[in-house]
């Protein structure tokens, strides 16, 4: 099976919690209604970096200004085999809006744990909550 290359981005903000961004993937599409971060597929020749900023301005018309990688993991579906490259986002130029008709929201710690996730987001997720702490 060929491995799919994905470039996602953890947006981060403190409010009285620490926040991230999530967007519900779209029907019709792989896992649908399930709360993912923002990204998409790596085309050819380009860069994950590149990648992720042109997926933030399609699906959120906003750019990405400061991140940095936070962890890279590969992970097959039943249906289709992805390696995903997940980026921390500290900074961006705009509000994000659902581009594409999804619905998004900015959760913190707590919220995050109780959304329906892909299955490769899961470990990431557990990172995430010790990165930033639990609330
Ligand atoms: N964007 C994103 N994709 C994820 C995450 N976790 C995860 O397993 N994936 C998987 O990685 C793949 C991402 O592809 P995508 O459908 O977002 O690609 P795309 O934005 O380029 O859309 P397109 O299919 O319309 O070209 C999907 O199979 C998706 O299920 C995540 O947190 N964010
Ligand atoms: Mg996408």
């Amino acid at each position: 099976m060929k491995t799919i290359e994905i470039a996602v981005g953890i947006a981060i903000r403190e409010t009285d919690s620490m926040e991230v961004l999530v967007a519900q993937r779209l029907q019709g599409s792989h896992l649908a209604g399930s709360w993912e971060f923002p990204g998409g597929k790596i085309d050819s020749g380009e860069s994950p970096e590149s990648a992720l900023v042109r997926e933030f301005s399609e699906e959120l018309a906003v750019k990405p200004t400061h991140f940095e990688m936070f962890t890279q993991i590969d992970h097959r579906y039943p249906e289709r085999e992805v390696s995903l490259s997940f980026y921390l986002v500290t900074q961006l130029d705009g509000e994000p809006v659902g581009a594409e008709g999804q619905r998004i929201a900015w959760v913190n710690m707590a919220e995050l744990a109780e959304l329906d996730v892909p299955a490769a987001n899961q470990p990431i997720i557990e990172k995430l909550q010790a990165y930033l702490g639990r609330d």
